[in-house]
């Protein structure tokens, strides 16, 4: 079998042009300009990009953003008082800390400072008991691509066998308790895992996400699977030419792609509906807010 490539970058901009709707029709019936603030601890240089990326879809789609960059040393009181402030701003209905945070920074504690219903990473420990339980919540990003790529793809996804490989608070359990509240048979597979290989080949949805480059080969995955990769490995790439990187996920793409039934390329896969997710989660917090309907279709 050759796999369906899923296009992640497609799917992640029809997300925004529902996003960029549901921003109009907020502005246009009842006056209000969704907002989200995003905050930058330090100069990574792939955090730096995400939050120029972040901003400027924001503006994209309709949306007022927010940027505030500290510098690296910080202190941990200074930014609680500015996610405090956040917080209470009227116009911000999203707040995101951009992670990792620098060391001596508590991510728990800064996480748990921030309104839930502000949340737009889902990352507070509100919002992970809310999603655990089955209520509403603010859904953390990445698992929330992937299971709208894993229903678009499929229709539904009720009774499959999903195996999770990776145990993060960020992606992988958000993403094995969406799978079980869509109905899924869920196995969380780690690196402590026994016979992975044999665990993963059971798999009719295999989500990858434990960021170890190329680990899953193609002959873990079960005929005819979904794989969905969430891994972003930045690797040496000599044979383009000295000093090159190139981008590879948890899987091996080639070989997994010549057995499973549908595949998400990186890039192109995952990556960008995670943005999107955010933008979709921006303007559901903003409703929720407002006491007004939620747009259909961009949460879980
Ligand atoms: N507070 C948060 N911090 C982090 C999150 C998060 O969801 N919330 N996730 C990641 C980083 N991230 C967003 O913040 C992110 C990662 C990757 C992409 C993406 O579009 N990747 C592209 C490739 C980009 C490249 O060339 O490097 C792709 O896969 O196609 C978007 C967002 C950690 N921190």
């Amino acid at each position: 079998m050759t796999a369906q490539i899923i296009d992640g970058k497609a799917f992640a901009a029809t997300v925004r042009e529902k996003v960029a709707g549901h921003v109009q029709r907020l502005k246009a019936d009842h006056d209000i300009t969704p907002g989200l603030a995003v905050v930058l601890v330090g100069e990574d240089p792939a955090s730096q990009v995400y939050v120029r990326s972040k901003g400027k879809q924001t503006v994209e789609v309709g949306m007022k953003s927010v940027e505030h960059k500290l510098d690296a040393g910080t202190s941990e009181a200074d930014l609680l008082k500015l996610i405090d402030d956040l917080n209470n701003d009227p116009e911000i209905h999203g707040i995101l800390v951009q992670l990792p945070l620098p060391g001596h920074l508590d991510e728990d504690l800064v996480i748990n400072s921030i309104s839930p219903a502000k949340d737009v990473d889902g990352f507070h420990i509100s919002n992970v008991g809310l999603l655990g339980t089955g209520q509403k919540s603010m859904v953390p990003c990445t698992p929330l691509g992937c299971l709208m790529m894993l229903r678009d793809h499929h229709g539904s996804i009720s009774g499959m066998d999903a195996v999770v490989i990776g145990r993060s608070n960020i992606v992988g359990k958000p993403m094995a308790q969406l799978l079980l509240n869509d109905s899924c048979t869920v196995t969380i597979a780690h690196s402590r895992t026994k016979d992975l290989a044999d665990v993963v080949r059971r798999a009719d949805i295999v989500v990858a996400a434990v960021g170890r480059p190329e680990m899953v080969p193609g002959d873990w995955i079960k005929e005819g699977a979904t794989v969905i990769d969430v891994g972003i490995n930045r690797l040496d790439a000599p044979e383009k030419g000295e000093g090159k990187t190139k981008l590879v996920g948890d899987v091996h793409f080639e070989s997994c792609a010549a057995r499973a039934g549908a595949i998400t390329p990186v890039p192109g896969g995952v990556g960008p509906m995670t943005i999107a997710c955010l933008l979709a989660n921006t303007v559901t917090a903003c409703c929720r807010a407002n006491g007004l309907e939620e747009p259909e279709g961009l949460t879980a």
